[in-house]
């Protein structure tokens, strides 16, 4: 199990050990203690969340709850590839409005963990992708929220991607205030 801090350096990028053998592999594919021993703040996951997009190009975020119903997400691809990001929206943050990404495939097993207080977001580079992660919060459609996709500079390496109908009408970063405080959540 390897575990990297990325640039903003509460996202962790987690590699699970593959144990391959003739009939494949067998992974952890989470494990309480290792998230522990990195140093984050022991989550307790509530709700696993698995969707799948059709297209290369379907692009999903950026989302977050608001607080009390703020989320953690642990994320990985169960099938294909994507490009998963989270940002930090936290008011006071040294990193605030910074952004990090990562690929995560099938192929290479990665998971990345978003904190509560960053927005995530991720587009497909395969077909048929699937997404999998688990959540510390339950869904709660009132604290529901987002910010448009394009309007953080994130470079997703795609121009055009396919959003929802709710993700095209999500507000500029630049108009929209954080319900996240730096060391509340
Ligand atoms: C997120 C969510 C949605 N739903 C329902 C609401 C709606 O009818 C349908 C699709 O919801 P959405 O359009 O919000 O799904 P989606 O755009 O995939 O939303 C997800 O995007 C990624 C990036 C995240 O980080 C997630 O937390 C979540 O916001 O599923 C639930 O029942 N439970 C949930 O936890």
């Amino acid at each position: 199990m390897k575990i990297e801090a990325l640039t903003l350096p509460e996202v962790l990028l987690i590699t699970p050990a593959r144990h391959g053998d003739a009939r494949g592999f067998f992974s952890e594919s989470w494990n309480q203690k290792t998230l522990q021993n990195a140093g984050v703040n022991l989550p307790v996951f509530v709700q696993d969340n698995h969707s799948m997009s059709h297209k290369v190009g379907i692009l999903r975020g950026l989302h977050y709850q608001s607080p009390p119903f703020a989320q953690g997400k642990l994320v990985r691809c169960g099938r294909g590839c994507l490009f998963d990001v989270a940002v930090d929206v936290r008011t006071g943050s040294p990193t605030y409005g910074k952004w990090v990404g990562a690929e995560l495939s099938y192929e290479n097993g990665r998971q990345l963990w978003v904190p509560p207080g960053f927005l995530h977001g991720f587009v497909t580079r395969t077909p048929d992708t699937e997404i999998i992660y688990k959540c510390t919060a339950h869904y709660d459609r009132e604290s529901d929220g987002g910010v448009l996709w394009n309007s953080l500079g994130i470079d997703w390496g795609i121009d055009n991607p396919i959003l929802s109908e709710k993700d095209e009408k999500l507000p500029e970063f630049a108009n929209w205030a954080s319900p996240f405080q730096f060391g509340a959540v």
